[in-house]
């Protein structure tokens, strides 16, 4: 079976360098292989014989932007280099690499890049330090303004390597070659935008240092969380797959309910309920058929519910409206120690009073699945959980404050686990954000939860099963179509 593929974020490749380089692969070697790895990139973009304008920086991204230009050269393209910065000043493996190459080094600034076949650019990768300014900040937006294709070395330039967002300007890369691994930016947003089409060579750092290195964060796909997906026996029987249980909201506001509990039943939970306000069960009724129905009035009304240690799921917060009742719903669940989706209202009725959910979730599995606006507004009063610039860092945190596997939607989903595991899912698509994405979402991952896939496992996998379906779809898309092509993207996972 396939690894999960691990992303090491850019202090954990360097140390993984490091340890690469104390195991007896000399630095200059690893640039070597990197170098050339770029420039096995660039032939295939550059038909031969073609114009590959290099722009080199003073690190050891430069050092790599050397080293291609001296290969490309050598293999008959016609090759010019602009360096950022001066050749006196450049020191160690950078240096060497620059001895490779036998051209002229005129300033960055000064290169045209008009009549480019490709243009390389290696001025800054993972060591970007601050916004690009001057000849730097020029040069990317000579670069971007000529309409050329871009191979960026390691990340485009700009790009802060762990966070993926864009340091004052960035270049606009086509495609990107990277060492050993993926870093943060090319999955985050926009980052992942900047790079176009990403390509990861191997420079032989085992997987046994970039696992030890790095090892908490991964791409999200089906290897992360394929081994824990239920396959049902012949012998397997509905109870066994589990009990879902949706809240709904009142008589004008049923309709996320019903998606969710949709979403449950396809993901293959054995039975799901809708627990209804008593005056909404009419319309429930009106349009459910394999999902069955209850009357819940409040928070007793689940309480007498959750006697029933059959329901071992539940989804909270869709169209439950924002006030006090649902946190006291949210309260009664958390005490019945079932495994737990809170999405929407579940969150903003806890609008600033995120206190209330430190810790609260280390009984029962439990998933909590924000958007940027329910994020903010519940952890409002925590700048510790809201400041950092890293998505994957303002994740793991509120995983670690609340217990819960935290789910911070966008186009960039991250997922994190209390235990720091994080994955950053990749295969959305525009076509999601539709009204009732959301709730379909929240069944799926309550309806995998069910079935006693882990928490952390039912997240990952929800949210891929959730995009894939959506991408399959594309134009058109309304939540209403989400659950009934999760059987399609299943028969593909499970054959
Ligand atoms: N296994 C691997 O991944 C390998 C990666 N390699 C390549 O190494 C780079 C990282 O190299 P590093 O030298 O650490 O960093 P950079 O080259 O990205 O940049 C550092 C230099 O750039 C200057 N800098 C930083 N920010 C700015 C800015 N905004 N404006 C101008 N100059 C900037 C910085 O100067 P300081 O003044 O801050 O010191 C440095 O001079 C990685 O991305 C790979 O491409 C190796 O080839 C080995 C294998
Ligand atoms: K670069």
């Amino acid at each position: 079976m396939t690894a999960p593929e691990l992303v090491l974020t850019p202090s954990e490749m360097k140390q993984a360098d490091r340890e690469a380089i104390a195991s007896g692969i000399p630095g200059i070697e690893l640039m070597r292989r990197a170098g050339r790895a770029v420039a096995d990139a660039a032939e295939k973009i550059a038909s031969s014989g073609g114009r590959i304008v290099v722009a080199a920086g003073p690190g050891l991204n430069g050092g790599d932007g050397f080293i291609a230009a001296a290969l490309l050269a050598e293999r008959g393209y016609r090759v010019s280099l602009g360096l950022l910065g001066s050749l006196d000043h450049l020191t160690g493996d950078t240096l060497e690499a620059a001895r490779d190459w036998r051209g002229e080094t005129p300033p960055a600034e000064e290169i045209s890049f008009h009549d480019a076949d490709l243009i390389v650019d290696a001025l800054f990768g993972t060591g970007l330090a601050r916004d690009l300014e001057g000849a730097a900040r020029l040069v990317v937006e000579r670069m971007n303004a000529s309409g050329k294709p871009i191979l960026a070395v390691d990340l485009p330039s700009g790009i802060d390597g762990s966070t993926g967002e864009v340091r004052g300007l960035a270049v606009k890369a086509t495609h990107t070659v990277t060492f050993a691994a993926r870093k943060p930016c090319h999955l985050l947003m926009p980052g992942r935008a900047f790079s176009g089409t990403v390509e990861v060579a191997d420079i032989g750092i085992s997987r046994e240092i970039l696992a030890a290195k790095g090892g908490s964060l991964f791409a999200n796909h089906p290897p992360l969380w394929l081994h824990a997906l239920p396959k049902p026996g012949l012998m397997s029987h509905k109870y066994e797959r589990g009990h879902t249980l949706v809240a709904s909201g009142g008589a004008t506001r049923t309709g996320a309910a019903r998606l969710a509990a949709r979403a449950a039943l396809r993901v293959g939970s054995g039975l799901v309920t809708v627990a209804s306000p008593p005056e909404a069960l009419g319309v429930n009724a009106a349009h459910l058929t394999a999902i069955m129905l209850r009357g819940c009035d409040g928070p007793e009304g689940l309480h007498a519910i959750l006697q029933d240690t059959r329901f071992n799921s539940l989804v909270l917060g869709p169209a439950l409206g924002i006030h006090s009742g649902t946190r006291a719903m949210v309260a009664v669940a958390v005490q019945a120690r079932r495994s737990l989706v809170l999405d929407a209202d579940a969150l903003t009725s806890f609008e600033g009073m995120a206190s209330e959910f430190r810790g609260a979730f280390r009984g029962a599995p439990a998933v909590l699945t924000p958007h940027d606006g329910e994020f903010s507004r519940l952890f409002k009063d925590h700048p510790d959980i809201l400041d950092p610039a890293s998505k994957i860092e303002k994740t793991r945190r509120a995983a670690a404050y609340t217990g819960a596997v935290v789910l911070l939607k966008g186009a960039d989903t991250v997922i994190a686990a209390p235990d720091g595991r994080t994955a950053i899912n990749e295969n959305g698509t525009p076509y999601l954000a539709t009204a009732g994405s959301g709730d379909t979402l929240c069944g799926l991952i309550a309806g995998l939860m069910a079935q006693g896939v882990p928490a952390f496992e039912a997240a990952c996998a929800g949210v891929w099963i959730h995009a894939e379906a959506g991408a399959s779809f594309g134009p058109g898309l309304i939540a209403e179509d989400l659950a009934e092509l999760v059987p399609g993207v299943l028969r593909n996972l499970l054959k």
